[in-house]
């Protein structure tokens, strides 16, 4: 479980996030949803260390992220797998050598072991067959599929997805969000996706918060998110659902 507690972030005197709170569950897709600027992601930086916010704690299983010691950040550090917008992928590394990559740098494994976990992790994804290709080759759903194998490599306790589904065509998104379903269950991971695409927070959102200018303005399920009575979240939901 992830709990984060009343995040601020400002920008040079800008308030980005004003005293953000959730709780996203294990074995569960949690979802960030909200307008352009809003501060997803800058929520999901400050959540996975690359930003620090000045106030707010952001725990993981209890421990606190902001104010933990070099080492609990290490290990906590090595918990979290991460599905970058447009898969991040090195270009110059084949498949294989991109999901090899967090194993090269975290662990000291054996090439031989570090290969075979790597495979496994793609054929997880349907991939196998690509290990040697390049990522020019390879079409953007496969990318994405990539990059899910990376963010697992590691065995993560913690997910998270920033825009998995774009640049994708209607139907590769659907196979992307139930590989994304598949691999929180089957590992019971944490599982933290922002997403623009309501299709997307329709069908797989089991907890959902949404943000407009940098407070949380409601959370819930998808199942109640189109009856909800917050003005804001209305007018969202009409602008993305014609
Ligand atoms: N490093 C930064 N320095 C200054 N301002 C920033 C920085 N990062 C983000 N911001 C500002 O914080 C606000 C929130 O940005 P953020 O990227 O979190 O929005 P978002 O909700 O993810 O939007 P989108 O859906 O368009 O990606 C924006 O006004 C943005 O300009």
């Amino acid at each position: 479980m992830i709990e984060i507690k009343n995040i601020h972030k400002e920008f040079d005197g800008k308030v980005v996030l004003d005293g953000v709170d959730g709780c996203f569950q294990k074995g569960k897709i949690n979802m960030v949803i909200g307008g352009s600027g809003t501060g997803k992601s800058v929520l999901l930086k400050c959540m996975i260390g690359i930003l620090k916010p000045e106030q707010g704690k952001v725990l993981y299983d209890g421990r606190d992220f902001v104010t933990a010691s070099n080492d609990t950040i290490k290990s906590i550090r090595r918990e979290m797998g991460v599905l970058f917008q447009g898969g991040a992928l090195f270009d110059s590394k084949t498949v294989l050598e991109n999901v090899r990559f967090p194993l090269d740098i975290l662990t000291q494994q054996s090439l031989e072991e570090k290969n075979e976990r790597a495979l496994i992790c793609l054929q997880r994804v349907g991939l196998e067959a690509a290990a040697s290709q390049m990522p020019s080759d390879i079409s953007g759903g496969m990318k994405k599929r990539v990059g899910i194998a990376r963010a697992i490599v590691m065995n993560p306790k913690y997910l998270f997805c920033d825009e998995p589904n774009s640049g994708l065509d209607p139907l590769t998104a659907v196979k992307i969000d139930l590989l994304i379903q598949e691999i929180t269950k089957e590992f019971n991971i944490t599982t933290v996706v922002i997403s623009h695409d309501m299709n997307s927070v329709l069908r797989m959102g089991e907890y959902v918060i949404f943000l407009k200018e940098g407070k949380k303005l409601w959370e819930g399920s998808n199942k109640t998110l189109m009856s909800t009575e917050v003005p804001a979240l209305q007018e969202f939901l009409s602008t993305k659902l014609h």
